[in-house]
């Protein structure tokens, strides 16, 4: 893994803090406040190539690396986590779809999807399927050139404003080799959605749980072949994670960059903040906890773009330490502002509102450990 980012991937940067300077950092708090999707800066977003950063060039995706792509997530997310997060998840969904889909699917959705015309939703966790993913009953029967799809499906980020729905639903027997992957047009007979969710943050993407009564999904929607959706839910996920992981790294940075200019500007007993001993270490050990979050992502990140057989388990690290990492992080800049760091005037405490998730979904920082533990203790795993 190169320490210094190459000319090319110092210009994603660029790109993206100006994106992000233009398009999300005047709008951030508004969104947040009022719960808005922006749809319209997701579709700017797309003319940059950034809602198909990762996914194939045959689709009209960028067909960039995961470090690439986690280069760019990470200077959108230092402004606004929420609504990264979101084009995230549509990036995950959108590579699933490039990567398993048949060429009938890939015509009808592949530019649309890689260009940010269309958003896609990621489905996978059910009311009472959490961290057993592998458990889930939504089911899809064959039935001629369709699968009957029925269930629910709970926290799908997107849903009720995203047009395509990927989906995990069980086709066979119990256990994770009874699942498939589709995806499905989010406008069928027989779908709907349950109200937006109210949450601590996150709010500039709605949240809500999906039920499929009798849907008809066309056959060529299956992604790659009945009874490995779980796999592919998995697949999707690895990168997902590091996406998550990113979301935190970003906004912690962007933390640190508002709490530095406070402490900059700001006099107590006739001294800068800056001056302040207690402070000057505070800030130290917040910027040791970013670079190594940092470098961790990355090293994931490359893990997974040379296909390495442990990308799962440096996913899973990445994740575990930069969103528990990100969120303390925000939480000490929050701090360094005293009172003022308490006010919407400021974005901190939109940022431990946002990051707080990252703790919690696609698969709890608990699950992490269990994916690290089975790794290294049950599978032998050596990391080197
Ligand atoms: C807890 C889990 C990690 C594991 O679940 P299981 O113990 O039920 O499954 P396994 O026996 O480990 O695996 C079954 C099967 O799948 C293969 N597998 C597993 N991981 C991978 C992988 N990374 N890549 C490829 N294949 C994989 C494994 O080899 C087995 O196959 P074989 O039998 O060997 O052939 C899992 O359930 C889990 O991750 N749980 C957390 C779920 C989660 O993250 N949910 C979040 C959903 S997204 C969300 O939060 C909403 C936000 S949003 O995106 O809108």
């Amino acid at each position: 893994m190169d320490v210094e980012l190459s000319q090319e991937q110092q210009a994603f940067a660029q790109l993206a803090r100006e994106f992000a300077q233009g398009e999300l950092a005047p709008h951030a708090a508004r969104w947040d406040q009022e719960c808005i999707f922006p749809v319209d800066a997701f579709r700017r977003a797309g003319e940059l190539g950034f809602c198909g950063l990762y996914a194939p060039a045959e689709m009209g995706g960028l067909g960039l690396s995961r470090l690439d792509a986690s280069i760019v997530f990470e200077e959108l997310a230092a402004v606004d986590p929420s609504t990264t997060a979101f084009l995230t998840i549509h990036n995950m969904a959108v590579w699933m779809v490039g990567t398993w889909g048949s060429p009938k699917l890939l015509e009808q959705w592949g530019e649309a999807l890689a260009g940010g015309n269309k958003l896609a939703s990621y489905c996978l966790t059910e009311p009472g399927a959490g961290s057993d993913a592998a458990s889930l009953k939504t089911s899809a029967q064959k039935q001629g050139d369709f699968y009957l799809l029925n269930g629910a499906k709970a926290f799908i980020s997107g849903a009720g404003e995203t047009e395509l729905l990927v989906v995990m639903a069980r086709t066979g027997a119990a256990g994770a080799g009874g699942i498939s992957a589709f995806a499905v047009p989010a406008d069928l007979p027989g779908i709907s959605y349950g109200r937006k969710e109210l949450k601590m943050g996150w709010n500039s993407q709605s949240t809500r749980a999906i039920t499929f009564d009798n849907v008809e999904v066309p056959a060529h929607c299956l992604l790659a072949k009945e009874g490995e959706g779980f796999k592919l839910a998995m697949k999707g996920l690895v990168g997902g994670r590091i996406n998550i992981a990113t979301c935190s790294v970003g906004a912690a940075q962007g933390a640190m960059n508002v709490a530095r200019e406070y402490m900059r500007g700001r006099k107590q007993f006739n001294k800068d903040l800056t001056q302040f001993q207690a402070l000057q270490f505070k800030y130290a050990d917040m910027a040791t906890q970013v670079v190594a979050a940092r470098q961790m992502v990355r090293l994931a990140a490359c893990k997974l773009d040379a296909d390495s057989s442990d990308a799962t388990v440096y996913s899973a690290m990445a994740k575990r330490f930069a969103t528990d990492a990100g969120f303390s992080v925000c939480l000490d800049a929050q701090q360094l502002l005293g009172g003022y760091g308490y006010l919407k005037d400021y974005p901190l405490e939109r940022l431990v509102r946002d990051t707080r998730v990252h703790q919690i979904l696609e698969g709890t920082n608990e699950i992490m450990r269990v994916i690290i533990a089975q790794q290294l203790l049950e599978r032998g795993l050596i990391l080197e």
